[in-house]
């Protein structure tokens, strides 16, 4: 035979959990739903190659003890929570020497009934979902990138577009004023962590970097009166590395969610493009997709 398996990982995906959390004080009930893919990496390949089954942990094993842990342990924070899965695998079986743990965390918002934060009521509001993937490697630490993905914004003006390449292929005029709408995916790699107990120590870094990097993106999606997306995602990650010296890039993914004028004139004179536009035509495809990743200028050697 000429060939040979280059890389393998296997696992359980679309695990979907629900953990709810009983404050008997209070009677306050939260909830956290996500959906968890593990996949792990070692010394698997004959079962692969040879059909030697005695190397593989079965899926259904893995979702068992996504379970099991979920029970044992906090699920908040996501990137504490999928250490911990990760790091039980690499620990508990001693030929899986990597464990991939992807968590998607779903809105479940508090509601507020006659003007006051419901105990157990709460409601999906929006696509949003704040996601991790971790990387426990045994040996070698834990690496863990967090993200914001199906933030819908929309500005109704404050963005323009101008000064781009013109030349025969080109139609799209230039525009001091229109609208700009995206769909947030931002993540922000963290320095690699040496142990589980290092990720463990300060699970309250996780929220505060989740808080500031949804809320630079949103305010500086909202005040700044933008050029382009290309510098409106920079200065956003840029200021994302200010706030959060533990992470170490920052990337956006930025769809440019087009809305086209729709000239009426021709029904009985009715203005509406330029100044006049007031009813457009949002697009489904094509969009601009519009990426980046900015790191850190290494420090100048003293
Ligand atoms: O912010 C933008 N960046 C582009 O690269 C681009 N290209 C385009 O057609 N419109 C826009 N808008």
């Amino acid at each position: 035979m000429s060939s040979k398996l280059a890389a393998a990982r296997y696992g359980k995906d679309n695990v979907r959990v629900y953990k709810v959390h009983r404050d008997e004080k209070t009677g306050f009930q939260t909830v956290v739903e996500m959906t968890v893919c593990c996949l792990l990496e070692g010394d698997i390949d004959v079962s692969y190659t040879k059909a030697d089954n005695s190397v593989v942990v079965a899926t259904d094993s893995i979702k068992n003890t996504i379970f099991i842990l979920a029970k044992q342990h906090p699920v908040t924070t996501p990137e504490v929570f999928a250490s911990i899965i990760g790091n039980h695998f690499i620990q508990k079986y001693s030929h899986i020497h990597v464990a991939h743990v992807n968590i998607i965390t779903h809105r479940w918002t508090r509601m507020t009934i006659d003007g006051k934060p419901h105990p157990h009521s709460f409601l999906r509001d929006g696509a949003e979902t704040r996601n991790v993937q971790v990387d426990v490697t045994e040996g070698k630490g834990i690496e863990i990138a967090s993200t914001i993905q199906g933030l819908h914004v929309l500005k109704s003006t404050g963005s323009q577009f101008w000064g781009f390449v013109r030349d025969e292929y080109t139609t799209l005029p230039e525009v001091w004023d229109r609208i700009l709408s995206t769909e947030v995916d931002a993540t922000w790699k963290w320095k690699k962590f040496s142990s589980l107990a290092e990720v463990q120590a300060d699970s309250a870094r996780f929220d505060n970097a989740w808080s500031a990097a949804r809320e630079i993106t949103l305010s500086t999606f909202a005040k700044e009166n933008s050029p382009s997306v290309q510098a409106t995602m920079y200065k956003m990650a840029d200021q994302i590395l200010a706030a959060v010296p533990q992470v170490e890039t920052v990337e956006y993914s930025l769809p440019n969610k087009h809305y086209f004028e729709v000239d009426l004139k021709w029904h009985k004179g009715l203005k509406n493009t330029g100044k006049d536009a007031e009813v457009f035509a949002p697009q489904s495809g094509p969009n601009g997709l519009i990426k980046c990743t900015v790191a850190r200028t290494s420090r100048p050697k003293l």
